[in-house]
């Protein structure tokens, strides 16, 4: 199971692997690291022009000493020092090695620029002139490798506060940090290079953690010789409204892709016909009246998608949530319950998949304020609400109480259309039927919903009902990833 730390969390490791070790020797593991990572994407590293971007720390310190290696390999290597003092021993190795200063300018003449300005001790926005030579290498047309942390990127929170260095490769020393992981960090990493420096054994619990395909394999659940419909899980999904019918077929199509025993839809008239029609095999009860009576049994829930927010909406609702299994809340159950907290009062398990927006409403909370911090505000809700969260965006991220956030790494902005958020509350809904508890069922239900977004747009749009298609390609892609040696 990949892991992510914060600032603190490394730093605290570091001293205590420093006191175990002769000085330099953290900060050559990490240089030589990284001069490998840039050979590589050099190709031949003689006679190509090395930009490296230096600040006051020892951020600089890596990159110097990086440079100097290229250096010796006959790379033309030149700094550009933007602190008010640099990494002393490093300049020098740099400067033995043939290493030369130069002014910004020489940004657009490199192969490659190394981002050495700052790392983990970076604390707000960047300050001048480091903005404006980050800024400046992100216009430049070599590739720009971060050292650690793109400079900017809050190391601890994937906070953006001003200019920051968009990398094509990321080098970080150690272990993950927190904020390469989630937005709006996360975008600016490129792909990410982690280089052993021997920091394993120190590392406390993680910050966050990211699940992997076979993490994910191992947590569904797979039917068995004595399995039948009822066994595999029964989800009752309570949606759609006479307004919007396509989300009730969309949670329907999640919920059956993702491997429901069997679905038992309720709603009124219009969302029970589109379902009927599309969806053949589900178990409809057309409701008159908002109740859930009639229904049979059903081990959870997924409530709120095109419900609408009225007297009815509620009602039904409240039915819902008074029921003693799982509830996945979405959309406008969301809005229901920002409304009346007093809904939220059960004892059987929830799960909500709130936006940003909506997770706005819940938490009197800005909408921009929480896509900038979408960990502390994910974390935050988990707490006061006492409930499961999986925040939905750009980073998908899903909180718990008392343990790491599960942040998601799959997925694709081709997910940014209508609908999609629906057939995740039915592959979500699914998984809770199935017996996974709500982290499990958001963070597995997140990660196949961002695969199956991934093979559904191949890189040209989507539709969300093409994303419920592809579940079970991405199901079959984790058990091929799992066979195969790790
Ligand atoms: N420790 C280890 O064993 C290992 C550490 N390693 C490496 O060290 C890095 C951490 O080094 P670090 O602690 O020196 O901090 P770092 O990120 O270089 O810069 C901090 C300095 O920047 C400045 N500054 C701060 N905020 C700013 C802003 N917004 N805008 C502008 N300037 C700002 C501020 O200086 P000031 O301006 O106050 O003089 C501050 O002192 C780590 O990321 C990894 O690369 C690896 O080699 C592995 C072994
Ligand atoms: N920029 C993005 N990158 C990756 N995934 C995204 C992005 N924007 C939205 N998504 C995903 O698309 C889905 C949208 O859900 P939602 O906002 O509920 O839309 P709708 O209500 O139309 O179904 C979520 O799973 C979300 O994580
Ligand atoms: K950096």
């Amino acid at each position: 199971m990949p892991t992510a730390y914060t600032a603190d969390q490394i730093r605290t490791a570091e001293r205590a692997l420093m006191a175990r070790l002769p000085d330099g020797t953290l900060m050559d593991r990490a240089a030589a690291g990284l001069a490998a990572v840039c050979a590589g994407l050099l190709g031949k590293v003689y006679g190509t022009r090395v930009l490296l971007l230096i600040g006051s720390g020892d951020n600089g310190g890596d990159a110097l000493y990086a440079g100097a290696r290229l250096a010796g390999r006959g790379a033309r290597v030149e700094a550009v020092l933007a602190g008010a003092k640099t990494h002393e021993a490093g300049l020098e190795a740099f400067r033995r090695a043939g290493g030369t200063i130069a002014g910004p300018d020489a940004l657009d003449q490199a192969d490659l620029i190394v981002d050495g300005l700052v790392g983990i001790g970076a604390t707000g926005a960047l300050r001048e002139p480091y903005a404006r030579l980050a800024e400046a290498a992100n216009a430049a047309p070599g590739l720009v490798v971060a050292v650690d942390v793109p400079s900017g990127v809050d190391a601890s929170t994937g906070q953006v506060a001003g200019a920051a260095v968009a990398a094509q490769v990321t080098v970080t020393m150690g272990a993950r940090k927190t904020g390469l992981l989630v937005d709006p960090g996360a975008s600016h990493v490129g792909e990410l290079e982690l280089i052993d420096i021997g920091l394993g054994p120190y590392l406390p619990d993680p910050d966050v953690v990211s699940l992997s395909h076979h993490d994910v394999y191992g947590l569904l659940k797979r039917p068995m010789g004595e399995s039948d419909k009822y066994r595999r899980g029964v989800l009752g999904v309570a949606a759609g409204s006479d307004r919007y019918t396509g989300a009730a077929v969309l949670a329907v199509g999640g919920a059956l892709r993702a491997g429901a025993g069997m679905v038992r839809y309720v709603g009124p008239g219009e969302p029970v016909t589109q379902v009927r029609a599309r969806w053949p095999e589900a178990v409809i009860t057309e409701l008159s009246e908002p109740s859930i009576d009639e229904v049979g049994r059903v081990q959870a829930w997924v409530l709120g998608p095109g419900l609408g927010t009225g007297d009815w909406a509620h009602e039904l609702a409240a039915r819902v949530l008074a029921s003693d299994v799982p509830v996945l809340i979405d959309a406008d159950a969301l809005t229901l319950v920002a409304g009346d907290r007093a809904l939220l009062r059960r004892t059987a398990p929830v799960l909500i998949t709130p936006h940003a927006g909506e997770l706005s409403r819940l938490l009197g909370a800005d909408r921009a304020a929480i896509e900038a911090g979408r960990l502390e505000h994910a974390r935050r809700a988990a707490a006061e609400l006492g409930v499961t969260v999986l925040l939905k965006g750009s980073t998908t991220v899903v909180a718990t109480r008392d343990l790491p956030v599960r942040v998601n790494g799959t997925g694709t902005a081709w997910l940014a259309t209508g609908g999609t958020g629906d057939v995740l509350s039915g592959v979500a809904g699914a998984l809770l039927a199935q017996g996974l508890d709500c982290f499990d069922a958001g963070s597995c239900g997140a990660y196949l919903h961002g695969l199956a977004g991934r093979i559904a747009a191949d890189d040209a749009p989507l539709t969300a009902a093409d994303v419920a298609e592809a579940v079970p390609a991405a199901i079959r892609m984790l058990r091929g990833a799992s066979r195969s040696p790790r």
